[in-house]
């Protein structure tokens, strides 16, 4: 079943503010990431997911239940981690989880013993008795994190997960949303504005700009490589470069990376592999260039709306 579907969805605030612009998607199961700058319109975009907030135009669906009318079918099979910080201090992470797990509809026993079992997942078993006002951010967010598993749902939307944490806690972050979703086999929506880190993690994208859908589809898609291959030896670059360049192929250089074109021939590979034997030089790395997520935001929208 299509994970998420959404048809030319519209979202104006009173005041004059259109969040949302017209837009269609249609979104498979996996990990999506959910990518726009600040103010692009994501928050909003799940708001209207999850029935909190009704859209001006359009309709959706997500898990084939309609939000307008089918909210709280929805909110018992999806679990949602806000973006700002909203947690009791004086609350316990247990009492805190466990409580939020009563309003999902849990009896009290399975409540309890879900909220242990979220707790254990994001890392906070052994401090799930401390106060969350003594918790650090990275801490307050895996709280958000159990919260929002604990009623085991089919689906997550994590709306900035990583925001206020620091490079490490960043990684740890992904790394425990990545195995959520390969390990548990639920699907999730990560919002971000850093496209680096869901490139890594997700398997599927939706970019949105200024309300606008810029691109959806697969992650591998997105990143499509280049008719251009990437040659790095651990000597003699300046050698190789000479002798790729005699054998007829486009090369430029950047410090120890060689770039070579090869939109024109298919043996460009082969020539490369051979320069570097006959050269006899270690070769370190021959692969194709990538193209970065980012580079989807670099260029005007009329060029990426064909691909
Ligand atoms: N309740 C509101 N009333 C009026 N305008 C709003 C409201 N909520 C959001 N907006 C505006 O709608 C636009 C989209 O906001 P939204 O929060 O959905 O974007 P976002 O991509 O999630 O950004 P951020 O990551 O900064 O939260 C922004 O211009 C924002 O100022």
């Amino acid at each position: 079943m299509t994970l998420i579907t959404t048809t030319a969805l519209t979202k104006r605030y009173p005041g004059g503010v259109t969040a949302l612009d017209g837009l269609t998607v249609a979104v498979e199961p996996g990990i999506v990431a959910l990518v726009g700058a600040n103010g692009a319109g994501k928050s909003t975009f799940i708001k209207i997911l999850l029935g909190l907030l009704p859209p001006t135009e359009g309709s959706s669906t997500v898990l084939g239940l309609d939000p307008t009318g089918e909210s709280d079918r929805i909110r018992s099979r999806v679990g949602y981690m806000p973006e700002h910080d909203c947690l009791p201090p004086e609350q316990s992470a247990a009492e805190l989880v466990t409580h939020l797990g009563r309003m999902s509809g849990l009896p009290r026993t399975a409540a309890r013993e879900r909220a242990s079992e979220a707790l254990r997942h994001v890392g906070l078993y052994e401090e799930r008795y401390r106060q969350v006002g003594g918790y650090s951010t990275g801490m307050k967010q895996r709280v958000k994190l159990a919260q929002a598993l604990v009623h085991d749902p089919d689906l997550l939307l994590l709306d900035e997960p990583t925001n206020g944490l620091d490079p490490a806690g960043r990684e740890a972050m992904l790394e425990l949303i990545h195995r959520i979703g390969t390990e548990f086999g639920i699907s999730i929506v990560v919002c971000s504005h850093l496209l680096g880190e869901v490139e890594r993690i997700c398997t599927a994208l939706i970019a949105i700009d200024g309300g606008r859908l810029l691109k959806a589809g697969t992650m591998a898609a997105a990143t499509t490589v280049r008719d251009v291959l990437v040659v790095e030896v651990d000597e003699g670059t300046a050698e190789l470069e000479a002798a790729l360049m005699a054998r007829g192929l486009s090369v430029t250089r950047d410090a120890r990376t060689l770039l070579v074109n090869a939109s024109e021939n298919d043996d460009t590979a082969d020539v490369i592999v051979a320069a570097v034997a006959d050269l006899e030089l270690p070769l370190h790395r021959l692969d194709r260039q990538r193209r970065r997520l980012s580079e989807l935001f670099s260029v005007p929208q009329k060029e990426v709306a064909g691909v």
